[in-house]
């Protein structure tokens, strides 16, 4: 259902205002509005402005009011990676990471993403869905109001299908919407162990079909990595993809350089995720091209690694998307405050460029900054209501949530409780 409501006094209307992503310097951006108040009928904004001035243009009794005094509004963040879909956890693992061992070698010795893989396969669709509807909720509670989710723990025609359907489901019944991706060729089953190009035939013949007929997925995917997927299989995966009509992502340039940022901007992608090791020429490409740079610091912490380049990327005129990369493995969590906290004290953001790349860029790195991502009139009424005046207390109150309401197509969906 959508509604009409009015959000008035906000100390700070954070816009983002913008239809496309914003490429460098524009990151910087916000397009506040002081004392700001947004209009929203049948679930669209309908007007944008000065509180004094838009309460002189309608009748305010016609609406559903929230009084935004003393508090920052922003749109509805967009987690434009995750993979919040999948059965059993792996918490052992974790362990095993603190006491040293790598990410790469636990996968290399059966351990990582076949893991989930297992559990996946086993799980039915309803213990998917009531886990999955679980992290939608906690991701709902931080803002979030559109999130992208990927396949790849199936890696089987039967689970990779089961996986989207579950998305498709939850789709339906809760307030995030979910952008799909499938990623049937985020690692070699143990079926195919030792036969990477079969499997990657498999993928393209048997499953990609069925996922691009029946519109399962808008996306695809592939972990593009040294030891699971090589550039030239991806490139072989997605440009099939890319004849299907699904529009491309990649996991690239991750723990080993192998030039997946490049092979984005060779094949059109609307992003290139991950980039710890991304080179200066993939940035330059990523640049002219405007392939979204999806940055995930949460990972990189996660895993001990480096942080991506996000300030030498934002100098370069790149334009950068923040995500949780929500998985059970690598990095387990649906925080925004923590990824705010990581890129602005460890990738050098700024607070402005954070509140940026998890709004009109997030959306921009899912193909829908036209239709969210920002509080422009004829975008969806998706908005964050803070419980502070403004949008710099995100990173500043350190891994707290911040978040006091959350409006989705104009209805009031979530409110944090007071004691
Ligand atoms: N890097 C590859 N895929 C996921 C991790 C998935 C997992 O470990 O389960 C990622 O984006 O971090
Ligand atoms: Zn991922």
């Amino acid at each position: 259902m959508k509604g009409n409501l009015i959000i008035k006094n906000a100390s700070e209307l954070v816009t983002c205002s913008g239809f496309k992503a914003k490429q460098g310097k524009e990151m910087s951006e916000l397009n506040i509005i002081y004392d700001g108040a947004v209009v929203i009928e049948d679930g669209i904004i309908k007007e944008v402005g000065k509180t004094e001035d838009i309460l002189s243009k309608i009748e305010e009794s016609e609406y559903k009011v929230i009084d935004a005094t003393d508090k920052a509004v922003l749109p509805g963040f967009v987690d434009s990676h995750t993979h919040f879909v999948f059965g059993g956890y792996r918490a052992e693992e974790f362990s095993w990471r603190l006491r040293g061992d790598s990410y790469m070698e636990i996968m290399k010795r059966g351990g990582g993403i076949v893991n989930t893989v297992e559990a996946t396969r086993k799980a039915t669709k309803n213990e998917l869905l009531r886990e999955g509807k679980k992290r939608l909720d906690s991701m709902l509670s931080f803002g979030v109001t559109t999130v992208e989710g990927k396949s790849g723990y199936g890696l089987d025609f039967e689970t990779e299908i089961k996986q989207l359907e579950v998305m498709n489901e939850l789709d339906k019944i809760h307030h995030v919407d979910i952008v799909k991706t499938f990623l049937g060729a985020h690692a070699i089953p143990k079926e195919y162990k030792g036969k990477e190009d079969e499997f990657i035939d498999y993928m393209i013949n048997e499953v990609m079909p069925e996922v691009a007929e029946n519109e399962l997925a808008e996306f695809c995917d592939i972990f593009c990595e040294k030891n699971v997927f090589s550039i030239e299989q991806s490139r072989r995966l997605l440009s099939e993809a890319k004849k299907l009509g699904l529009k491309l992502k990649i996991h690239a340039d991750e723990i080993v350089q192998l030039g997946g940022a490049e092979l984005a901007c060779e094949l059109g992608a609307i992003s290139a995720d991950h980039l710890l090791r991304v080179s200066d020429n993939g940035v330059k490409k990523m640049a002219e091209t405007g392939v979204v740079a999806t940055l995930l610091p949460g990972t990189a912490f996660s895993l001990k690694e480096s942080y991506a380049r996000a300030r030498y990327m934002i100098d370069n005129n790149c334009a950068v998307a923040l995500a949780t990369d929500l998985n059970p493995g690598s990095c387990f969590t649906e925080s925004i405050p923590l990824i705010f906290a990581l890129a602005t004290l460890y990738m050098e953001m700024t607070p402005e460029e954070a509140v940026t790349a998890f709004t009109i860029n997030g959306a921009a790195a899912i193909d829908r900054a036209d239709e969210i991502g920002s509080i422009d009139v004829s975008k969806k009424g998706d908005l964050v209501i803070l419980e502070y005046p403004s949008y710099k207390y995100i990173p500043y109150h350190i891994g707290v949530n911040t978040v006091e309401k959350v409006v989705k197509n104009g209805r009031l969906v979530y409110e944090k409780k007071r004691n």
